[in-house]
């Protein structure tokens, strides 16, 4: 390329920068104008907000264009020419003529999809690499103008592609705008209604395209995603951590991550679950277990009746009458903690009749017996009408004696509690009665294998749900107000049932010191009860008319203040006919809307705290891993189905995880459009010589898949070397210690069985004391020790797997893990292994003990992160 041509596009991009800083200052500016002004009116403060939240995306989306804002030009047969780069840019002076077009117009799309089988117009594709401002290298494609047959190995912009994917690893993904091939473009770009399904081995850019997808939708149809927003779904939290800098690189930062077990705002899981557990859990069919353990706890009375003792009387509650209470509440199709306020109601009725009849049969024995001995007789069948001889007043007050009469309370609870998601399924385990009930389609040694006691000290301080119930009770009581008696929530004549606390007896407890606190089973939550718990809480119901009820009195309070302000201003003028009044403009009501303060909390914030939030689209990577369960509480997120979903059935690691993308999916599709199919076939990722390393795994998977082609081959033969038992330690120590010093820059991973994390780690950090290890660690240190399941998702310049006979016993997928754990990296591979290599892994060369590097000397790695790789390798050894 000609000094010349880098000169004429400096000037241009120069020209463009000069552009991107003016639009920086004006922004800058504004933010400032619209900060300086201090607004008093909650609606005032919410506009203000409103307009800084723009101002904040705008320099958002300008720094994140800072490097490498124009990366490529297209020349057209006609002479046209178009620059690309990672936002728009025009020319206010020149009728908003494009100076640069984002690449996701449509207008770029030739930059990514032309070939010289399709030009589709263009004369020449030019990549422009730049450094901070300047202009370092240019590349063409030029196209010839005879058609030639289309081919489907043809990589776009094959050089800055090879310069990004030989740069050494940095523990952070990357976008990669710049270089995004043709098969990766048309699902950027597909249709963003229905399900995509992307099917792909390892490094073919199910990731990077997943996330250039939610970018280029949320370009494409911002108002109505950055509403309702846009959810990443990931498999772990370091994987999470890994692809955080992609979306604002590309400026958009409004995206929720999270694992799916993250989407439940409450029990997190706190231990690791058996591979059978985890299977069983996962089914579809628990669904129907947990609908059937509900149903299970609306209960009958064990006789024809029930003796409720009270301190004044002794109650018969008929079993007639609960059956009828049940079934109004059962028909009434609200979920169970809602539909108890119907059961407590229609009970709470039988029962004050019964009272109110004692009155009577009294008032009768009292002064009718004399007259006619008989009528106890003659009445008793039909009643005494005893309600008949109360007034309204009489009756409410009863009905409120009741519900708040200890032993009424205790049989209703008995008899339909009040449930939290953590309670119902956490009993279900602990109770085999219970689950031969509810899960008679399982067999007795599934449903021995799903027992667990309850935790001994019985409460969760996790118990989200009844944390919150606790709180909005506890507000609903401490705020006297015209709710309290005969107002919203409260009255016999609105509720009848009784008050904001959820359980209809108006004592405000909410019943939560009646379940108990949060019961969880012994040893704690796994990430597979996590989806049970959700399908729980779908089953039960948010209980929220207490924080209704809360809502409605802080209005009603509101508008009393308003009518209190509009009566003030209006004094003066009131007998003045000819003066317009504030009242004639405005009522309270509306003014007291007007002051109400706006939700001022990101999409992610309220997103992430409210189980039910829904979103506009959804992505969710390594889908492979998900569960039948963990798949219903996903879907619930997105009922609108605009979902991208992106997986490699061959690395399914979870025992509950996905083989068939049509059956996992067909519930879900059943009555609307079957899901789109797309395929990534080209491997950016790991280097053919690995490749052909893990294609002999693979080759031993059912059903067996197509292995990924690699896009580059480096001449690094992947080695095996196999030690003692004893030695295993120590030879990992060393060949850590020499593989680092091949490694000019980059990462390193020690990929482990999951059972010899600790031990392994600690091997490794005696020679490298920096390492980082599990679910948190750090991926900038220089060395990481992992699990397989925690390298899902992730890549490293070398890859060393310690053990690949235990990596296979570990797990009914161990194969899977195992193929996984070969196609992380992107340099260099070697396997350590104790007994007889894995016939599978026959095609590694065999290797000699490491060389040269002495076994004791720990190396320090501190400050590494800040400095660079090459330097501190160097100061450490
Ligand atoms: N068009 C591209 N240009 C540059 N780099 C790319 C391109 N496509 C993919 N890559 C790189 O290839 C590597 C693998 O991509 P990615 O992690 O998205 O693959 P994957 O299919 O999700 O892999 P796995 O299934 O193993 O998790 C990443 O470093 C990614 O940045």
């Amino acid at each position: 390329m000609s000094t010349d041509d880098i000169t004429s596009e400096q000037a241009y991009v120069s020209a463009l920068y000069d552009r991107l800083d003016g639009l920086r200052r004006r922004t800058t500016s504004r933010l400032r104008t619209v900060l300086r002004h201090s607004e008093s009116l909650p609606r005032a403060r919410f506009e203000r907000d409103a307009a800084s939240a723009d101002c904040a995306a705008t320099l958002a989306r300008i720094t994140a264009a800072e490097n490498g804002l124009c990366f490529g030009r297209l020349d057209f047969d006609g002479g046209e020419r178009r620059y690309v780069g990672r936002m728009g840019i025009f020319d206010e002076d020149a009728d908003y003529e494009p100076l640069l077009i984002d690449w996701r117009t449509p207008a770029a799309r030739p930059f990514y999809v032309a070939t010289g089988a399709a030009r589709l117009g263009v004369r020449r594709r030019r990549h422009i690499t730049t450094r901070r401002r300047e202009v370092t290298g240019l590349d063409d494609d030029v196209f010839e103008l005879a058609v030639r047959e289309p081919s489907a190995t043809e990589l776009v912009g094959e050089p800055a592609l090879f310069a990004t994917l030989n740069a050494a690893r940095t523990g952070r993904m990357s976008d990669i705008v710049e270089t995004i091939q043709a098969e990766q473009d048309r699902i950027i770009r597909s249709d963003h209604r229905g399900i995509l399904v992307v099917q792909g081995g390892p490094g073919t850019g199910k990731t990077a395209v997943a996330l250039h997808r939610a970018a280029y939708l949320l370009y494409t149809h911002r108002d109505r995603l950055a509403r309702s927003g846009v959810l990443v779904v990931g498999p772990h939290p370091t994987f999470l951590r890994y692809i955080e800098n992609v979306l604002p690189s590309l400026g958009e930062t409004s995206v929720v991550s999270a694992t799916v077990e993250a989407l439940y705002p409450g029990a997190r899981a706190q231990r690791p679950e058996e591979p059978a557990l985890a299977e069983l859990k996962g089914r579809a069919v628990l669904a129907d277990v947990l609908a059937a353990a509900v149903r299970d706890r609306q209960r009958l009375p064990g006789g024809q009746t029930l003796e409720i003792h009270t301190e004044e009387r002794l109650l018969l509650l008929e079993r007639s009458t609960c059956v009828r209470a049940r079934a109004l509440a059962r028909e009434s199709g609200e979920l169970h903690n809602q539909a108890r306020t119907l059961f407590v109601r229609a009970v709470i009725e039988a029962l004050a009749r019964q009272v109110a009849d004692g009155y009577a049969a009294e008032t009768i024995t009292a002064q009718v017996l004399e007259a006619d001995p008989e009528a106890l007789d003659l009445l008793a069948p039909a009643g005494f009408g005893g309600t008949s001889l109360l007034d309204d007043d009489d009756l409410a007050q009863l009905r409120r004696e009741l519900r708040a009469d200890p032993a009424v309370r205790a049989a209703l609870d008995e008899l339909w509690p009040v449930l939290s998601p953590e309670q119902l399924v956490a009993e279900l385990y602990a109770d085999p009665g219970t689950l031969a009930s509810a899960a008679p389609e399982l067999t007795a040694a599934e449903r021995r294998l799903l027992h667990r006691p309850l935790a001994e000290d019985g409460t969760d301080p996790d118990d989200a749900w009844l944390r919150a119930l606790r709180d909005a009770t506890a507000g609903a009581a401490a705020s006297p107000g015209p709710g309290d008696d005969g107002g919203v929530g409260t009255s016999e004549g609105s509720d009848q049932d009784g008050s904001a606390d959820g359980d209809g007896d108006g004592d405000g407890d909410g019943d939560a010191a009646r379940t108990g606190g949060g019961p969880r089973p012994a040893g704690g939550w796994t990430a597979a009860d996590i989806p049970l718990l959700d399908e729980a809480a779908e089953l039960l119901g948010e209980d929220d008319r207490a924080a209704r009820a809360a809502a409605l009195r802080d209005r009603l309070a509101r508008v009393a203040y308003a009518q209190g302000v509009l009566d003030i201003i209006s004094r003066d003028v009131e007998d003045d006919p000819e003066i317009m009044m504030a009242t004639d403009l405005i009522d309270a009501a509306r003014l007291a809307d007007r002051h109400e303060d706006a939700d001022l909390r990101t999409i992610a914030e309220r997103a992430l705290a409210d189980r039910t939030w829904t979103f506009g689209h959804v992505v969710v990577d390594e889908a492979q891993e998900l569960s039948e369960m963990a798949w219903r509480m996903v879907m619930r997120r997105c009922p609108t189905r605009s979902m991208t979903i992106v997986g490699d059935i061959a690395q399914t690691g979870d025992p509950a995880g996905t083989t068939s993308w049509e059956r996992v999916l067909a519930p879900y599709t059943a009555s609307g459009p079957r899901p789109r199919q797309e395929s990534l076939t080209v491997n950016y990722r790991t280097p053919a010589e690995i490749m052909a390393v893990a294609a002999d795994v693979l080759a031993t998977l059912r059903p067996p898949q197509q292995p990924p082609r690699s896009v580059r081959a480096l001449g690094l033969d992947p080695w095996r070397l196999r030690v003692t038992e004893d030695e295993l330690g120590p030879v990992l120590a060393r060949t850590v210690l020499a593989e680092l010093e091949r490694l000019s820059a980059g990462q390193l991973a020690v990929l482990v069985p999951a059972g010899r994390l600790a031990e392994l780690t600690a091997a490794v950090r005696a020679a490298v004391p920096a390492t980082e290890t599990g679910g948190g660690a750090r991926l900038s240190a220089p060395v990481v020790v992992l699990g397989i399941r925690e390298a899902k998702g992730l890549e490293f310049d070398t890859v060393l797997v310690v053990d690949p006979d235990r990596v296979l016993a570990e797990s009914p997928r161990g194969a899977h893990d195992l193929y996984v754990a070969l196609s992380r990296a992107t340099r260099s591979l070697g396997v350590l292994h104790t007994g007889e290599v894995p016939a599978m892994l026959d095609r590694l060369s065999p290797a000699g003990p490491p060389a040269d590097v002495p076994p004791a000397a720990p190396r320090s790695t501190e400050g590494r992160a800040s400095t660079s790789p090459t330097a501190s390798r160097a100061a450490g050894t």
